[in-house]
């Protein structure tokens, strides 16, 4: 029977650098079976719907997340099977009809802004991340990176941040702070606490944690 993998929560408000932080983690165990799940592949599908409506949906809410599918598809690779995720499309604000194969892990990371508001989801995670960038912050990158990769205009970028980003974080991401056994201000530039956290991954795998050395080759 294959053993049960690490599963690591990391989670913080759009553009607060969940993703970096969780690359630096995948890097420091490039030589482990370790692997990253984004919760926005879960987003529902919405091809069923006009564009023009697909546009209306609260992405910040926990209703425009299939987490049920989520959490069928981890307890999968928690019993060492093989799994199809969906691919999002953020441009067209739905599925795309494309999958990719996630191979079973050792660990593995589960990325998103909702990943701690869910309990079952919780229940399933051994260590929960929350990085903490301030808002203002947030919203910049947050332009400059939906502009460059998710074809939208400043216009939208800003008048989704004050109807929904905003108004979500603050009702459901920053309270699930509460439920993290780490914050990272700033996220990947902490690299204090980024090495802290591969401290403890290292010791729950029961290997040496090298990563300064690494830096220094
Ligand atoms: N500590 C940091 N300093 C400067 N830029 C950062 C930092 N962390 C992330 N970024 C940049 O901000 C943008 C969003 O970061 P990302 O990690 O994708 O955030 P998230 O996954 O939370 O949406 C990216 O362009 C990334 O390169
Ligand atoms: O169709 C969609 C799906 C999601 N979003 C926005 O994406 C962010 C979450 O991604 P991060 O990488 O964590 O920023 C969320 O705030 C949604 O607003 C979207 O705009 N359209």
């Amino acid at each position: 029977m294959s053993k049960k993998p690490i599963i690591i929560g990391v989670t913080g408000g759009s553009a607060s650098g969940k993703t970096s932080v969780s690359r630096a983690i995948l890097d420091n165990f490039k030589n482990e079976k370790i692997a990253m799940i984004e919760h926005d592949s879960y987003y529902k599908d919405q091809s069923h719907l006009d564009f023009s409506e697909r546009l209306k949906t609260n992405y910040d809410h926990p209703f425009a997340f299939d987490t049920d599918f989520l959490i069928e598809q981890l307890k999968e690779l928690s019993e060492g099977r093989a799994v199809d995720i969906p691919i999002y499309d953020y441009e067209k604000h739905t599925r795309s009809d494309k999958t990719y194969r996630q191979d079973p892990q050792d660990v593995i990371i589960v990325e998103g802004i909702l990943v701690l508001d869910d309990k079952r989801l919780r229940d399933m995670m051994d260590i929960k991340i929350f990085v903490d960038t301030d808002d203002d912050v947030r919203i910049l990158r947050r332009i400059k990176r939906d502009m460059d990769e998710r074809g939208r205009t400043l216009d939208s970028v800003v008048s989704q941040y004050l109807s929904a980003v905003k108004p979500m974080y603050h009702q459901f991401i920053e309270p699930t702070k509460r439920y993290a056994d780490v914050i990272i201000p700033e996220g990947v530039s902490n690299t204090v606490g980024v090495d802290i956290i591969n401290t403890k991954i290292a010791s729950i795998l029961d290997i040496d944690n090298h990563s300064d050395e690494k830096e220094n080759v």
